[in-house]
């Protein structure tokens, strides 16, 4: 797997039965888990989580979040001035941010009962002993 970040891109399809996202590009064979995250309102701020080596994959499945990623120069004191990549994932849009390890990411709701599924390779227990935190004001102060 890539250590760069990338998005994958997928499509919607509409007809009268309704409408029907993929990503078809996105292989779950890595994947051992996944969970889904709503927050309460569009001030919540879950940020920063970084792994080294657990990838994460972001899919928005209901209304919008905004993204933002680090490439960590350092999990020790990473420097400040790193660039910070951002993103928008939109349930009008369907595609798949992936995140390699090595990343700090920080994300919020944009719309209200908006919902971000992440997959993971990792197990929950293995994924604990691979979690580190920064402040979340760290490399943005307006998010
Ligand atoms: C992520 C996750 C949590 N949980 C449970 C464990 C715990 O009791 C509760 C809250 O989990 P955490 O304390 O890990 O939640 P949180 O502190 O929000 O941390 C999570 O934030 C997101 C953004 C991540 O990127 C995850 O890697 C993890 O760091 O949910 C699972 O059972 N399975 C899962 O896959």
């Amino acid at each position: 797997m890539s250590n760069e970040h990338q998005i994958i891109e997928g499509d919607l399809f509409s007809d009268n039965r309704g409408t029907l996202s993929f990503v078809n590009a996105f292989s779950l064979q890595p994947i051992v888990r996944f969970y889904e995250i709503a927050h309460n309102d569009t001030t919540t701020i879950r940020a920063w989580q970084a792994h080294k080596k657990e990838s994460k994959w972001f899919y928005c499945s209901r209304g919008a979040f905004r993204i933002n990623l680090v490439k960590l120069d350092t999990f020790d004191n990473p420097s400040d001035d790193l660039e910070v990549f951002s993103f928008e994932l939109n349930e009008n849009k369907p595609q798949i941010l992936y995140i390699p390890g090595g990343y700090a990411n920080g994300f919020k709701a944009i719309t209200d009962d908006a919902k971000l599924m992440v997959f993971s390779n990792f197990d929950l227990e293995t994924s604990k002993q691979d979690d580190y935190r920064f402040e979340t004001n760290k490399w943005i102060n307006k998010w």
